[in-house]
């Protein structure tokens, strides 16, 4: 009798969840106050995560600012400040977990309680898989989704004493979907989904309803981190890469919409719904993305990042 019982309450919440997403994709979302709230930023030093720096300060939020490079960092910082908001700068490199959690103690003792947490920083490799050295391929599983791990075990207890925060995951379009020659990236992406999934379950089944998650996807953003990578010519304008600005503007409101993801542009729903979608053989994506040019988009990419290592520019280790 329970389950019958429980069944019909489950048919319920389906439609409810259902309808009421149908409704506010076409109201206009109410967007939370950050007014004051501590916020920290990963990767700030890079295009991104300059632009969510500032995105939020114009909301109010007081910074920290993490990143490996130190200038880069602080010229964040100092744009931000210019904006009359309160900034912290920490050179952190994540892929060392004990680094992490020496400067989380350091944020937590000079600053206060982290509210909002915007794991950003991301790398690539850029090589093909048999000519790329282990550590360039490790170091991106371990700041693209080790540090998730470590991240969130730093700032999430205070979230859970207050039942209040919101976790920010910048993953891509290519932790839904993948494509030829960037499987640490892929991987690592999708370890990153699979992160914000799981977290996002447990947070529900504790009750924390006062921790948010947003998981955001993006297609290619014109950063120069992809810089090459395109898809057929005809269709480049169908799907142009995306602007920074843009990018971090459709993010900000689903994280202040409180959203639990969000592809951008909206058309990255598509792929990803035909990979997971089991009624597809494999062989009818390898069409379309034959077709669309998805499975060599990344040759110029890779192409690119041969050329800056040969030219001295990237370090090859
Ligand atoms: N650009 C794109 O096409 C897309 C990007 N994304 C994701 O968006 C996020 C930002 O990308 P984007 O701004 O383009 O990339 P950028 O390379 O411009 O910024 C990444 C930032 O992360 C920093 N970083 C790298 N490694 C470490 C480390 N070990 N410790 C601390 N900081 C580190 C970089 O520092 P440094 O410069 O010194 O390496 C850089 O400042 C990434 O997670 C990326 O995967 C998602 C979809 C598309
Ligand atoms: C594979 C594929 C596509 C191309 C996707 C590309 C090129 C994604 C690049 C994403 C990046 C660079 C993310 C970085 O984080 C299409 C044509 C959309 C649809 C068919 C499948």
């Amino acid at each position: 009798m329970i389950f019958i019982v429980d069944l019909l309450l489950m048919l319920i919440d389906l439609t409810y969840s259902i309808l009421t997403a149908i409704v506010q994709t076409f109201l206009r979302p109410r967007l939370k106050c950050i007014d004051g709230e501590l916020c920290l930023i990963t990767g700030a030093g890079g295009a991104l995560g300059r632009l969510f720096a500032l995105e939020f300060a114009k909301e109010g939020a007081r910074l920290v600012l993490w990143d490996c490079d130190a200038a880069a960092n602080e010229q964040t910082a100092k744009l931000a400040r210019e904006t009359g908001a309160e900034v912290h700068a920490y050179t952190v490199d994540l892929s060392k977990r004990q680094s992490i959690y020496e400067t989380a103690g350091r944020v937590r003792a000079e600053v206060g309680d982290i509210s909002i947490l915007v794991n950003n920083a991301g790398v690539v490799a850029g090589r093909r898989l048999l000519d790329c050295p282990d550590e360039l391929l490790e170091r991106t599983l371990l700041v693209n989704c080790h540090a998730l791990f470590w991240m969130t075990k730093a700032f999430l207890p205070q979230m859970k004493a207050k039942n209040h925060g919101h976790i920010v995951t910048i993953a891509s379009a290519l932790g839904l979907f993948s494509t030829a020659c960037v499987e640490d990236y892929c991987a690592s992406k999708f370890g990153a989904v699979g992160f914000h999934e799981s977290l996002t379950h447990e947070l529900l089944a504790e009750d924390l309803d006062g921790i948010k998650t947003t998981l955001v996807c993006p297609y290619i953003v014109d950063t120069g981190m992809f810089a090459g990578c395109e898809i057929r010519k005809e269709l480049k304008n169908l799907i142009p890469p995306l602007q920074p600005l843009y990018t971090v503007q459709q993010s900000m409101k689903a994280i202040l919409a409180e959203q639990q993801m969000i592809c951008i542009p909206r058309l990255m729903y598509i792929p990803s719904f035909m990979k997971q979608n089991v009624l597809l053989p494999w062989e009818a994506n390898v069409a379309t993305y034959r077709f669309m040019g998805g499975d060599k988009c990344m040759l110029p990419f890779i192409k690119n990042v041969e050329m800056k290592t040969s030219n001295g520019h990237i370090k090859s280790s």
